[in-house]
């Protein structure tokens, strides 16, 4: 789903185009990322799984057909937790972050991505930048820290 922007907003003049992601939960604390697919923008970034909200769909749903498509798990309860934006080339992305604790079904990497179950903080990279607020919120919540400058120098520039 993209949206116009209002003519003062960061980014006017460009579509935003609104994100379902999720934040796959492991009773030992763990999350899970998974690495983008060839052939997107930012190809081998690790990202949490997720993906664009289609038109008419709310959050949940499309977090739903999301990890479907990509993971092969049916995702139990999802609320939106946070709400973050990041200005990228290219595209402007609203991200609507879900905490999912509860899925059926085993895990198949349906687009050749890699996944990774991860404590805080991460140990993989590059992470897309716009998942890092959540990466330090989540580091946060668990009385660490995760150095946002650190994280973008493994990264590079996306
Ligand atoms: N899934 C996901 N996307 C993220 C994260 N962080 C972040 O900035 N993004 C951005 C990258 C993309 O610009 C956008 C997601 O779009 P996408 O291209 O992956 O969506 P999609 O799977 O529906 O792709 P498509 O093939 O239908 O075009 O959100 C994250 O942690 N997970």
């Amino acid at each position: 789903m993209t949206e116009a922007t209002p003519a003062s907003a960061p980014g006017a003049g460009r579509g935003r185009t609104e994100v379902a992601v999720g934040i796959l939960l492991r009773a030992d604390g763990a999350v899970l990322l998974s690495t983008r697919p060839p052939g997107k923008p930012c190809a081998g970034y690790w990202e949490f799984p997720g993906g664009k909200i289609e038109a008419g769909e709310t959050v949940e749903q499309a977090l739903r057909r999301e990890l479907i498509e990509e993971l092969g798990v049916t995702i139990g309860p999802a609320s939106v937790w946070k709400i973050t934006q990041h200005d990228y080339p290219h595209a402007l992305v609203r991200l609507h972050w879900c905490k999912v604790r509860q899925w059926t079904g085993e895990f198949e990497m349906r687009e050749g991505q890699s996944m990774a179950w991860q404590q805080m903080p991460p140990t993989v990279t590059p992470v897309l930048p716009g998942a890092y607020p959540v990466l330090q919120w989540l580091a946060e919540e668990r009385g660490q820290r995760f150095a946002i400058e650190e994280a973008q120098r493994a990264g590079g520039a996306a």
